[in-house]
């Protein structure tokens, strides 16, 4: 993916992998798969064993969006803490699910429960991961009105990563939803800008133009298929790149 492999072996010496909350569902429509946890934590153990520093956003779309509450007449700031909690269950069982493929790990909050998850503090994070461990964000940004997505670009920025992965449920950025559309057709790289001007709504407009500012590439890629991640690090399966210039 970029010109120069390091010494681990991949591209990357330090990734965030955002993994949206519904690929937890595995073949469900609501909450967690334990298997389809398991298989994910699998793929980031074997990324994070390779010697790759990899820290985690998980979304909490498969348990509760705020928007969505919205529209059904709940106050939208108030949703949108109840989605940030989500997100804090959904970090909570893929950090089980990583310790028992053996590597170590730590949540950190962005809204503070000091009896299940340490306070986001950036330089311990650094810290942390700098030792090996898988940091997992939890809480989003701590702030209504956003999204995981903005979330995970903003730690990655602040973790000075050298790649946002999203694994979600397509192959990368198409024309059109292709959940909706049979004749979207996918691209292999596209730029922040076109994203924006197309508006293509894989990803929420603040977090392409954060990954913009900091030059950050983003990297979408189907997360289902067993070692989808690890494939994506090495540069193989599909996927779209987000970058400065095609
Ligand atoms: N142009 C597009 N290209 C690709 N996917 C698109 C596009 N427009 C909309 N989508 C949809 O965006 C979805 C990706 O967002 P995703 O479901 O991962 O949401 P999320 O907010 O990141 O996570 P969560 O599931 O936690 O809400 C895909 O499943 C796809 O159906
Ligand atoms: O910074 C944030 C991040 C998330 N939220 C709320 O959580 C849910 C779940 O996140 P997804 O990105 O949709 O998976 C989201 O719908 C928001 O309601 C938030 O408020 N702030």
């Amino acid at each position: 993916m970029t010109e120069q492999a390091s010494e681990n072996g991949h591209d990357y010496r330090r990734v965030l992998l955002k993994i949206s909350g519904e690929a937890l569902m595995g073949d469900g429509s609501y909450g967690i798969a334990p298997q389809m946890v398991d298989t994910i934590a699998g793929d980031v153990a074997a990324v994070a064993q390779s010697g790759v520093e990899v820290c985690l956003v998980i979304g909490g779309g498969n348990i509760f969006r705020g928007v969505a509450a919205a529209a059904r007449g709940m106050d939208r700031a108030q949703g949108d803490y109840a989605g940030m909690l989500a997100t804090v269950i959904n970090a909570l069982m893929v950090q089980n699910a990583l310790e028992r493929h053996g590597v170590p790990t730590r949540v950190m909050s962005a809204i503070h429960m000091s009896s299940v998850a340490e306070p986001y503090i950036r330089r311990r994070a650094v810290r942390h991961m700098e030792k090996g461990r898988v940091v997992i964000f939890a809480a989003g940004t701590g702030n209504p009105f956003f999204t995981t997505d903005t979330a995970a670009a903003l730690r990655a920025a602040e973790m000075d990563c050298d790649a946002l992965l999203k694994g979600t449920q397509v192959d990368g950025v198409y024309s059109a939803d292709p959940r909706k559309d049979g004749n979207a057709t996918r691209f292999e790289t596209l730029t922040y800008l076109d994203v924006l001007a197309k508006d293509l709504h894989v990803m929420d407009a603040a977090a392409i133009s954060l990954a913009r500012e900091n030059r950050l590439p983003i990297v979408v890629f189907n997360i289902h298929a067993p070692g989808a991640f690890s494939r994506v690090m090495r540069g193989e399966g599909l996927f779209t790149r987000i970058v400065e210039a095609r």
